[in-house]
């Protein structure tokens, strides 16, 4: 079972057109569409916006529907100055810049007794940098950053490339790393950027939500072609 997760419906639905649903199951204020796509046996989801919900929805897929790896696609803020709207990132590992023990001496985004980098699956990451050749496809890999927050500020955006060498922003893929290593299970997580996380990102956003998911939507089914 391979399970497929997005935070918002808009990621998800461009995913959902190309795929056979099954059936549908609710579960924990959610719902868990049970598909197949090139005879694998698919779990997809949107977890809603954030940290504790994609957190959640990633556990229940690997607790309950038995995941044994979790592919994300949504979309990302750019940080670094070479990522335009619409172009594609997987992490390499993924953090979550809102932690803040510092004053207990500890690094940023570091709880103790875990870890500040949640590495992604190698070999997935190696098939999306296949498929991206095959398809002729600009494809970057780079630290993803998350936390609960929409960043809209330059000084912001710059803090976080600064203190964790973040290439994109978002506010999900943290967590899910947490859970995927937490649990051994192999996490991918793929991006497409929809804004610049700086002054006016908002507006970007909404503007470049729909286009960017579907940008990583149609990534994404190829790489389940070749997984
Ligand atoms: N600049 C940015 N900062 C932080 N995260 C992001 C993202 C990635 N997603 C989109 C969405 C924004 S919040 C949301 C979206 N729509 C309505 C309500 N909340 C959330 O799931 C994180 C894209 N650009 C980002």
């Amino acid at each position: 079972m391979i399970g497929i997760l997005c935070a918002m419906r808009e990621e998800l639905e461009p995913i959902l057109e190309e795929v056979e649903v099954k059936e549908v199951v609710e579960y924990g204020k959610n719902k868990f569409y049970l598909a197949k796509f090139d005879n694998k046996d698919l779990v997809l989801a949107y977890s809603k916006i954030g940290k504790v919900n994609s957190a959640t929805t990633a556990t229940i897929m690997i607790e309950k529907f038995k995941a044994k790896k979790i592919l994300f696609s949504g979309v990302a803020g750019a940080i670094d100055e070479d990522l335009k709207i619409g172009d594609l990132i997987i992490a390499t590992k993924t953090c979550q810049h809102d932690i803040d023990l510092t004053v207990f001496g500890y690094p940023y985004g570091y709880i103790p007794e875990s870890e500040v980098y949640f590495e992604c699956d190698k070999s997935l990451n190696s098939i999306a940098k296949s498929v991206a050749k095959k398809l002729n496809l600009k494809l970057k890999e780079g630290i993803i950053a998350s936390g609960d927050q929409f960043i809209h500020s330059k000084e912001k955006k710059e803090w976080i490339k600064k203190t964790f060498n973040a290439s994109a922003i978002e506010m999900e893929g943290g967590a899910v790393g947490c859970v995927c290593f937490t649990l051994n299970i192999p996490f991918f997580m793929l991006r497409a950027i929809s804004d610049s996380a700086e002054e006016g990102a908002g507006i970007d956003f909404d503007e470049f939500l729909e286009e960017s998911s579907k940008v990583s939507a149609k990534f994404l089914i190829e790489m389940l072609k070749e997984i």
